[in-house]
C-alpha cells in the first residue's frame, strides 16, 4: 500500500484540480440520487392517495430531468479536471524519473535492458492515470454516496440500515482474499512483463543476427519463453482472481439481499410501515451502482501500488556519488590513486595509480580485457569505484555534478551511438549553442563533411535508428567531429579511429593533434603505432597497472610492452603483405 499513497506525492503540484474534480463528482453522485428520491415522493403520493395531479407529475419529472442533466454535466466537468491532474503528473513523473536516470550507473542501467525501463517509463506510470483521473475523483465520491445513503435509511429505520448492509460482508471477504493473493502474486507477474519488454527490445535489435542464424538463436528462445512465461504468469493471476471478482461482483451491489425478504417480512407483521419500506428498498437500490463502479477498482489498487513501488526502487535505488559544488579548475591534471573496481564481484580495476597532465597525450595499452576502456569510463563517472580516488586538479571527481564533469570532458567511445535525427542535431550534440557554420566546420576537421554533402539531404540527412544508414567508419568520424564542437579541456579517445581507413585516419589523426594542444589527452589504442609518439604510454595487463613510460622507455624495461609492440608489428607485416598479394593477383 506504501505505492499506492507515494503517488500523491507526486500530484502535490495539481491537488487543487484533483479537489475540484473530486468536489464535482461528489455533487454527481448526489445528483444521482435525486431522481430515486423524487420517485420515491411520486410513489408515495400514489400509495397514500390513488391519485397524482398532472402539474405535480410534471415538476417532479422536471426535476428528475434536471438532476439528470446536472449529474451527467458535473460528471463530466470533473472527468475534465481530473484527467488534466493526471496528465500532468504522469508527464511530471516521466521526466522527473528519466532525470533521476542520469545518476544511475550505467551498468545498473544496461544490466536493466532498455525493454525493463521502456516499461517502467511508459505503462508503469500509464496506470497512475487510472488512479488520479478516475479512481479519486470517482471513486471516493463511490464511497461517500453508498455512506449517505445507508445514513439516511438508519436514520429512517435502524432495522432497515442493518438489512441494508447485509451484502457487504458477504462481498468484501471474497474481495479482501482476491487483494491478498493478488499482492503476493504481484512480484512475480512484475518481472514476468519487464522480462519480456527486455528481450523484446533486445530481439528486435539482434535482428540482423537472428536473420542469418535463424530460429535456433538463444535470443528467439529467450523471447519465446518470455512471451509464453509472460502468458502463463497473467492467466495465473487471473484465474485465481476471476473466482472472487465474480463473487464480490455479483454480491456486494446486491443491496436488497436481507432487506427484501426480511423488510417485506416485516411489514407483513405490521411492524413496519409501507412508506418506510419502499423508501429505504429505492435507496438500497441506488446504492447499488456507486458499489459497483467501486468493486471495478479494487485490482487496480494491488497492482498500482506495487507498480509504484518497483518504479520507486529502480529510479531511486543506487545513484552515482555526486557533489554540486561549482568548483573552479584551474590546471586540468588528473590522478588515478589506488583505484580498484568491479562491474560485479570480479575486480577488473586493480590498485590502479597514474597520473594525466595537462598538455600531455597518454595512451593506454594492453590486451583486449585487461581493462583499458574501464578506466576511461571511470574517469567519466560512469561507475562508482569500489576503492580509492579519481581526481581532477585535486578534487575527487565524486564533487562534480555529473553535468558539470562531462562538460569538462569530451569522451569519443567505442559505442558510437546516433540519433535518428538529421546529422546536423547528431553533430551538435556536442555543443547545443553552436552555429550550421561551426557544425559545418567540426565535420571537415573530422573528414566527414564530403560524405555528408554526397548524400540527397546533405547536413539535414536523417542517420536512422541508432545511425543505421551510416557506415562504421562514418559514424565514428561523426562523433570525432561532436567532441571537436565540444572542444574540452579534457579528451579521451577510445579506439576512436578503429574503424577509419588509413587516408582518412591520417588526416583525421592531423586534425586531431591540433585540437589537442594544451588539453590533457587520454587515448586508447590497439595499433600502437598511433600512439608511438605519446607522453607516456600506460601498459596495462589484467586490470593492473605494469609500466609506464614512453615508448622507447617501455621497450627498454617492459617485456609485455615489447610483445604487444612485437605482435603489431607482425600484424602491419602482414597486412602490408596481404596488400602485396592483392596486388599481384590483380
Ligand atoms: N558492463 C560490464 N559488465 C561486466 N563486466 C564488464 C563490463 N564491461 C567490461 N567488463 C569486463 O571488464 C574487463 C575489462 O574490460 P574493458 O572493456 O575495460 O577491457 P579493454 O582492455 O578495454 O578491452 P578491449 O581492448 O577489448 O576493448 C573485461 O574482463 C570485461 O569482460
Amino acid at each position: 500500500m506504501k505505492g499506492f499513497i507515494k503517488v500523491f506525492d507526486y500530484a502535490k503540484e495539481f491537488k487543487g484540480k484533483i479537489y475540484l474534480a473530486f468536489f464535482l463528482i461528489l455533487l454527481s453522485g448526489i445528483m444521482g440520487v435525486v431522481p430515486f428520491l423524487l420517485t420515491y415522493n411520486i410513489i408515495i403520493k400514489f400509495v397514500e392517495r390513488a391519485f397524482v395531479e398532472t402539474n405535480y407529475l410534471l415538476i417532479m419529472s422536471g426535476g428528475i430531468i434536471l438532476s439528470l442533466f446536472l449529474k451527467g454535466y458535473f460528471y463530466y466537468k470533473g472527468l475534465d479536471a481530473s484527467h488534466e491532474a493526471a496528465f500532468d503528473t504522469l508527464m511530471g513523473m516521466r521526466i522527473k524519473f528519466v532525470e533521476k536516470m542520469r545518476k544511475i550507473p550505467l551498468g545498473e542501467i544496461n544490466n536493466k535492458g532498455a525493454g525493463s525501463y521502456k516499461k517502467n517509463l511508459v505503462e508503469d506510470i500509464e496506470a497512475v492515470e487510472a488512479l488520479l483521473a478516475h479512481m479519486i475523483p470517482e471513486g471516493i465520491p463511490f464511497v461517500i454516496v453508498p455512506i449517505l445513503i445507508y445514513i439516511i435509511i438508519f436514520a429512517v429505520d435502524w432495522r432497515l440500515g442493518l438489512l441494508s448492509l447485509g451484502s457487504i460482508p458477504f462481498g468484501v471477504i471474497p474481495m479482501m482474499i482476491m487483494m491478498k493473493n493478488g499482492t503476493k502474486k504481484m512480484p512475480k507477474y512484475y518481472r514476468s512483463a519487464e522480462n519480456m519488454n527486455s528481450t523484446i527490445i533486445e530481439y528486435i535489435n539482434g535482428m540482423e543476427v537472428i536473420k542469418i542464424f535463424g530460429r535456433t538463436t538463444d535470443s528467439y528462445k529467450r523471447y519465446k519463453n518470455s512471451v509464453k512465461g509472460y502468458r502463463d504468469f497473467t492467466l495465473d493471476w487471473f484465474k485465481e482472481s476471476w473466482t472472487y471478482m465474480a463473487m464480490y461482483g455479483a454480491i456486494l451491489p446486491c443491496t436488497v439481499l436481507l432487506l427484501l425478504p426480511l423488510g417485506l417480512n416485516m411489514y407483513l407483521n405490521g411492524t413496519l410501515e409501507l412508506s418506510k419500506f419502499i423508501f429505504s428498498l429505492i435507496l438500497s437500490m441506488s446504492a447499488g451502482i456507486p458499489l459497483t463502479r467501486m468493486l471495478e477498482f479494487a485490482p487496480t489498487v494491488v497492482q498500482l501500488s506495487y507498480k509504484i513501488d518497483q518504479l520507486e526502487k529502480t529510479f531511486e535505488g543506487t545513484q552515482l556519488k555526486e557533489g554540486y559544488k561549482d568548483l573552479k579548475i584551474k590546471k586540468y591534471d588528473i590522478e588515478f590513486k589506488n583505484v580498484t573496481f568491479a562491474y560485479e564481484k570480479e575486480e577488473v580495476i586493480k590498485d590502479v595509480s597514474f597520473e594525466l597532465r595537462e598538455n600531455t597525450l597518454t595512451a593506454i595499452v594492453g590486451e583486449s580485457g585487461s581493462g583499458k576502456s574501464t578506466l576511461a569510463k571511470l574517469l567519466v563517472h560512469f561507475w562508482d569505484i569500489n576503492k580509492g580516488e579519481i581526481n581532477i586538479d585535486g578534487h575527487n571527481i565524486n564533487e562534480f555534478s555529473v553535468e558539470d564533469l562531462m562538460e569538462k570532458i569530451s569522451y569519443v567511445s567505442q559505442d558510437n551511438f546516433l540519433f535518428n535525427t538529421s546529422i546536423m542535431e547528431n553533430i551538435r550534440i556536442g555543443n547545443p549553442r553552436a552555429t550550421d557554420e561551426e557544425v559545418k566546420s567540426a565535420a571537415k576537421i573530422a573528414q566527414c563533411h564530403d560524405f555528408i554533402m554526397e548524400m540527397e539531404k546533405g547536413y539535414k540527412t536523417r542517420v536512422g535508428d541508432s545511425g543505421d544508414k551510416l557506415s562504421g567508419g562514418q559514424k565514428q568520424r561523426m562523433t570525432i567531429a561532436r567532441a571537436i564542437l565540444k572542444d574540452a579541456p579534457i579528451i579521451i579517445m577510445d579506439e576512436a579511429t578503429a574503424f577509419t581507413d588509413p587516408e582518412n585516419e591520417d588526416k583525421i589523426q592531423g586534425a586531431l593533434s591540433k585540437l589537442i594542444a594544451g588539453k590533457t589527452v587520454v587515448v586508447i589504442a590497439h595499433r600502437l603505432s598511433t600512439i608511438v609518439d605519446a607522453d607516456n604510454i600506460i601498459v596495462m595487463d589484467k586490470g593492473k597497472l605494469i609500466a609506464q613510460g614512453t615508448h622507447k622507455e617501455l621497450l627498454e624495461k617492459s617485456h609485455k610492452y615489447r610483445a604487444l609492440w612485437d605482435s603489431h608489428l607482425e600484424t602491419m607485416n602482414w597486412s602490408i603483405n596481404a596488400d602485396v598479394e592483392e596486388v599481384k593477383y590483380a
